[in-house]
């Protein structure tokens, strides 16, 4: 098994700048023609800056029209939504698009374009000049792990379904807006390729600090990706907004806890990140550097595995000391199968991988695929025990939701002692009980 010594090394967050902005949508109704019940009721929602909003329930409740309502792709009947003070209904529509990156399934990326046309669109609409979009480009097919000299002048059709998903999210990126807006983005891959691509989002996101709305389906994709949650139902009615973790915990009602569905214990899994787990220290070695000597510096320092990495850091092999043994230099030919997680992966995700691996450790990378160190699955067993013990403290600030048609300024009142809304739901008009003060939110918790 691999090397385990060092635990101190562990994967965190620089400290980064917020480039979001903030969403409000304010009493907000759509009907269709023809239809007798609105397909969102008088919603109001804050979606903070910087943040990732999931938006979640059962098919047909209202959420992708909720979303389209922000990019105006579909016209509220009524209500406003504020973006960042500004009202997007008085807005023209092009001008708004180019503030709001707009992610759909498979992509949505037009066949007759390259890669590089694709992701220019909007920095063209913009009126770029040429050399500042290619160099654009290139930097968002590096964001998104394909590399540009390989994939900016490949078609979409030559392109896995995973590959044309990160093309759909740079093209989003491409004029730099404070907001994206992601409608089942990862529906049309393979599970294995969506969770990549989830990591890479998470990823991504810790680089860009965007706010992103995002419509999905799966729950669990929703814990795994979102700060919150929204769970609707018919009508876009908000029954819950709160973290995954007290969502989980503490399901509004009976509608909530059919919706998370079983394995509530085993969802908490996905809480947790590779990166909050201890990480040791790997030993390195480059290609074509003299076996003997790697295998000496491996025996000096007690380890029995050596990752090989490329230029940039980005793990190619993983030997063992027999098989550094068996070679005259080390070739640094890419091992396919090396078992290799996220920081960002959950660990869920990284137990899976180490458990196809059969090495019971995975290497980590953090940015941009460089190596920051291995895991075992020891560290991940202690690391889920110590989760399960956490005690969740009620004391934190939540956006506020509710379908009231009023800004819910004393909505505390109006739920239970306990601050949950009803399990009757008809109490639940405040979703998660918040109070809205100025663009400050205060939830129960908060209350002294
Ligand atoms: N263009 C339209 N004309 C008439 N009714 C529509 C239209 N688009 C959506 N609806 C109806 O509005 C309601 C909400 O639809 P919406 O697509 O927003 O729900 P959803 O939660 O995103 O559903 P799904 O998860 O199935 O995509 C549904 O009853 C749907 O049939």
């Amino acid at each position: 098994m691999p090397d385990s010594q060092s635990t101190s090394a562990t994967a965190g967050d620089a400290e980064r700048t917020v480039t979001g902005a903030e969403i409000l949508l304010q009493n907000v109704t759509k009907r269709y023609p023809g239809q007798a019940r609105p397909a969102v009721d008088g919603l109001t929602m804050q979606i903070p800056a910087g943040q990732v909003v999931m938006l979640v329930g059962p098919s047909g409740c209202g959420k992708t029209t909720t979303l389209k309502m922000i990019n105006r792709l579909i016209e509220p009947t009524e209500g406003s939504i504020v973006l960042d003070g500004d009202d997007v209904t008085r807005m023209n529509g092009d001008r708004l698009r180019r503030r709001m990156g707009y992610v759909i399934q498979a992509g949505g990326l037009f066949p007759h374009l390259s890669v590089a046309a694709n992701i220019a669109v909007v920095p063209k609409m913009l009126g770029w000049d040429k050399d500042r979009i290619a160099a654009r480009v290139d930097e968002l097919l590096e964001l998104v792990s394909l590399d540009p000299e390989v994939y900016r002048d490949r078609y979409p059709k030559e392109l896995s379904g995973g590959q044309q998903q990160r093309v759909g999210v740079a093209r989003a990126l491409a004029a730099d807006p404070p907001v994206l807006l992601m409608d089942e983005p990862f529906g049309a891959v393979d599970p294995i390729t969506r969770q990549r691509l989830q990591d890479e989002l998470i990823n991504i996101q810790a680089e860009v600090q965007k706010t992103i709305v995002c419509v999905t389906h799966d729950f669990d994709e929703a814990v795994k990706l979102g700060d919150w949650i929204a769970v609707f139902t018919e009508g876009a009615h908000l029954v819950q907004y709160d973290t995954p973790e007290r969502i989980l915990a503490e399901p509004a009602n009976a509608f909530v806890e059919n919706f998370i569905g079983s394995g509530a214990g085993l969802k908490q899994l996905t809480l947790t990140r590779v990166a909050d787990v201890p990480i040791a220290e790997a030993e390195q070695a480059r290609p074509g550097e003299d076996a003997a000597a790697v295998l000496a510096r491996m025996k000096a320092s007690g380890r029995h595995h050596v990752v090989v990495l490329d230029e940039r850091d980005r793990p190619r092999q993983w030997l063992s000391r027999k098989q550094v043994g068996r070679e005259g230099t080390i070739t640094g030919r890419l091992d396919p199968h090396l078992p290799v997680v996220s920081d960002r992966s959950t660990l869920n995700d990284a137990l899976d991988t180490m458990l196809v691996s059969s090495a019971g450790a995975a290497l980590v990378t953090g940015r941009r695929d460089a190596l920051l160190g291995v895991i075992d699955v020891d560290s991940v067993m202690a690391a889920i025990a110590a989760a399960r013990e956490a005690t969740r403290s009620g004391d934190y600030s939540a956006p506020v939701g509710t379908n009231t048609g009023v800004l819910p300024v004393a909505a505390t009142e109006r739920t239970d002692r306990n601050g949950d809304p009803g399990d009757d739901g008809r109490d639940a008009d405040v979703a998660r009980a918040g109070r809205l003060d100025g663009s400050h939110v205060i939830t129960p918790g908060d209350r002294r």
